[in-house]
Formats: C-alpha cells, structure tokens, sequence
C-alpha cells in the first residue's frame, strides 16, 4: 500500500555550535526553547552523542485524497519503518487540572476613584459551616425509616393554603414551617436529622428558606426528604 510511509524521515534540531552557555539567543524573544532541555532525563540516559542529536516523529497521516484510491482499512494505522529506539512518545495536550488550595483568603474589589475595579486587600477566608454531628437514631437512614412509617410529620389535617401572617407565627423548634418553592413543609421533625444542624435549620423557621436551601446545598432533594412534611401552599392574604 503506497501511503503507508516507506521510510520516516529524520529531521534535527541542533543547539547553535556556539552556544556554551545557553542556546537561547536573549535578543530573540521567539527563539523556542532546546528539546530536549539541557538537563534533560532524555539526554542524561542517551548514549554520549557522537553528532548533532535527532529525533523522528510519525509523520502526519497522508491527506484523505490519497485514501480514496486505495485499499479501504479500518485500521488508521502507519507503518513505520523506523528504528524503534529513535521514537518518542506522543506529547500529550491534555491540560492538566489545576487543584491548587487557595491560601490566605479571599480577594476584595473596591472601585477605585477613576471607576476601576482594584484589588485592594486579601481577607481571612470565611469558615465555611459544615456537617454537625447528629444524635444517635438520627442519621438519614433513620429519616427514611420515620418517612415510610406511616407516622404523621405534618401536623395538620389536609391540605393547607398558609398566608403569609399565618406562615411568620411557626417560628419555635417545636412548631416550625418554613416554604420552600411556594410549599409549605412542617420542619419541626426534620430538625434532629438535618446534617447542618438543628440552629441552621431553624434559620428559615416561619419564613420562606428556598434561597439559603438552594445556596446551601441545591443538590439535595427537598422534595423528596420532606414529602410526608408537607402542610399546603403559600398563598397571597
Ligand atoms: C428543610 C430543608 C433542608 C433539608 C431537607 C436539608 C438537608 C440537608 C442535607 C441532606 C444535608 C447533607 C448534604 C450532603 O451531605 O451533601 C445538609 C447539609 C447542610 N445543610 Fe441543610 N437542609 C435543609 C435546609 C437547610 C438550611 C435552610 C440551611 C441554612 C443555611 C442548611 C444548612 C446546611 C449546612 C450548613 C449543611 C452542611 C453542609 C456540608 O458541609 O456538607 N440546610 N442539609
């Protein structure tokens, strides 16, 4: 098969013969740097150069003009007839993540006299509130159990349509509402289990708590975990 390339061609980079100290033309901001580096583990285990050091690479596949004409394969593969010891791998492009840990704190803006955003000073980082340790018989697994048991966690005979006056006077841990997307849940019994703890929780008692809910944690299904907790709707009144 004619594309499948015969030979690999050799091609060097050769460090300039006058470099003795650094190859690197300092007047030259484009000059790339040598490969491999000077210091290189690539060097340092290569058999002493006898000459100006090569390096081959696949070429590129042949355009797709060519493969038109020829043998169909599934296979894009080019066989290389060159010395395997003189191959070197693939450079990857793959970015690497970056998962540095920031330190110091958090970066503040002020807007500057001319109206210019300025970084102006770097604060404590803000502790964030974590998981509490809850009560024993109070896990989640506990919360699914109390869920499915039939007992009454909603404290009302059916289906309640809650002002805003009437939502604002269940604000005690024993008798707390709160709203969360326009429904109104009973979250009195849910206070052991909350993993955030009980004081958290009692943030949003009497009033409507979707918005620190959903910045606090959007991925947990309320619905879900409250649906035997339900007291009605918030309505206009
Ligand atoms: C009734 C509504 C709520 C339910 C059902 C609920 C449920 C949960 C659940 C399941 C977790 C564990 C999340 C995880 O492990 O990924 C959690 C953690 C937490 N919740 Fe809530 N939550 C509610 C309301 C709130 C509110 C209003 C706040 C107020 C700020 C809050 C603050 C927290 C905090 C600080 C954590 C610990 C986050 C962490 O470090 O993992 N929660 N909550």
């Amino acid at each position: 098969m004619s594309w499948l390339v015969p030979s690999l061609p050799t091609w060097g980079r050769s460090t300039p013969a006058s470099s003795s100290t650094s190859p690197i033309d300092p007047e030259d901001i484009d000059t790339p740097p040598p490969f491999p580096l000077l210091n290189s583990h690539q060097r340092s285990s290569a058999p002493a150069p006898s000459s100006t050091p090569s390096f081959s690479v696949a070429p590129p596949s042949p355009p797709k003009a060519q493969h038109d004409e020829e043998e169909p394969s599934d296979l894009n593969i080019a066989i290389v007839d060159a010395p395997l010891g003189n191959m070197l791998p693939p450079v990857s492009t793959i970015k690497k993540p970056n998962f540095a840990i920031q330190k110091g704190g958090l970066d503040t803006y002020s807007t500057g006299t001319n109206g210019i955003a300025k970084k102006t000073e770097t604060g404590p980082v803000k502790k964030k509130k974590g998981k509490v340790a809850l009560t024993p018989g109070h896990s989640a697994l506990d919360w699914a159990r109390l869920t499915s048991s039939g007992e009454d966690l909603r404290g009302v005979h059916g289906f309640q349509r809650v002002t805003l006056a009437e939502l604002k006077e269940h604000n005690t841990p024993d008798d707390a509402w709160s709203v969360f997307n326009g429904m109104v849940y009973n979250i009195t019994p849910y206070l052991p289990f909350h993993p955030g703890g009980e004081d958290e929780l009692m943030r949003v008692a009497g009033r409507d708590g979707t918005k620190l809910f959903m910045l606090t944690h959007s991925w947990v299904n309320l619905d879900f975990m409250l649906k035997e907790c339900m007291v009605g709707v918030l309505v206009r009144g």
